[in-house]
């Protein structure tokens, strides 16, 4: 398979290393100055790239036809616009707030927490996540992931919020920023008398990189449409 890599950064970097050792060929590898290229030579493309840059990405690959795996988190105002294109130009086209298989099988325990706790009032949930200081967007993608789980299965909530909650139907999620940290997420459930706590750390990149190759694989296979690791995955 020839990859295209939007975003050669730390994460197009693992990518590239990951993606050899399957037997891919990578035959671009795009940064910010790189802006005049043909997507078209890429039988699929692989953007980890930057919040501004993602959605000019996606919308360059499907406007040429090229299936597009995308990581950037911190674009999403603009998915449903990317998900329409696709539609339009019967593209093939995934994002994920994490690709790696641990947080996907987190993201379900998640949901099943969420619903079992829908009727304990006497408890509070909480989100914490920890990265690395060059993360650009707060709160994770992940996070926002895991809330959106938990506001779908557990009708005491309804919202979430950065640092603290306004309300008591709002998720407070803290955002951490500490060295290389590669990304950890946690979720707290409260009450006076204990607390039940679930955890996600990624050891290193490696699992977000292979989901992704795992990703581009599956979606370059005569794929047309939207869709989600839990595709993928088969979860
Ligand atoms: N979904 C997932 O599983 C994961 C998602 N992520 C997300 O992926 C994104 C990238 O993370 P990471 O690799 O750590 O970040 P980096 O900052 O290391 O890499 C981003 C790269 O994108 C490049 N870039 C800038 N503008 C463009 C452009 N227009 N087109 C293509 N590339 C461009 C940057 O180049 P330059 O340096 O020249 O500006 C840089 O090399 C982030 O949004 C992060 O949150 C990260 C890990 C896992
Ligand atoms: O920026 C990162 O590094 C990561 N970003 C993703 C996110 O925002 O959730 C996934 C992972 O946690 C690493």
């Amino acid at each position: 398979m020839k990859i295209a890599l939007l975003g050669y950064g730390r994460m197009g970097q693992t990518i590239e290393k990951i993606a050899i050792s399957r037997g891919h060929d990578v035959v671009l590898k795009i940064d910010k100055d790189d802006t005049d290229y043909d997507i078209t030579v890429a039988d699929v493309a692989i953007d980890f790239s930057l919040p501004s840059a993602a959605y000019g990405n996606i919308t360059n690959c499907l406007n040429n036809g090229v299936p597009v795996v995308s990581g950037t988190t911190g674009w999403l105002e603009k998915y449903d616009d990317a998900i329409a294109l696709c539609k339009e130009k019967n593209g093939a086209f995934i994002y994920a707030s994490n690709f790696s298989l641990g947080v996907n099988i987190f993201f379900e325990l998640n949901k099943v927490l969420a619903k079992m706790m829908g009727n304990l009032k006497e408890y509070n949930v909480t989100m914490e996540e920890i990265h690395h200081t060059k993360k650009l967007d707060a709160p994770s993608g992940t996070a926002i992931t895991l809330a959106e789980g938990v506001i779908e299965n557990n009708s005491n909530y309804n919202a979430w919020e950065l640092d603290t909650a306004n309300s008591e139907t709002s998720i407070p999620i803290v955002a951490k920023r500490i060295g290389d940290v590669p990304g950890t997420h946690s979720i707290n459930y409260a009450s006076e008398v204990d607390s039940i706590n679930i955890e996600h750390v990624a050891h290193n990149r490696q699992g977000f990189a292979l989901g992704a190759v795992v990703a581009a694989e599956w979606l370059s296979k005569d794929k047309t449409g939207v869709f989600s690791m839990k595709d993928v995955l088969g979860l």
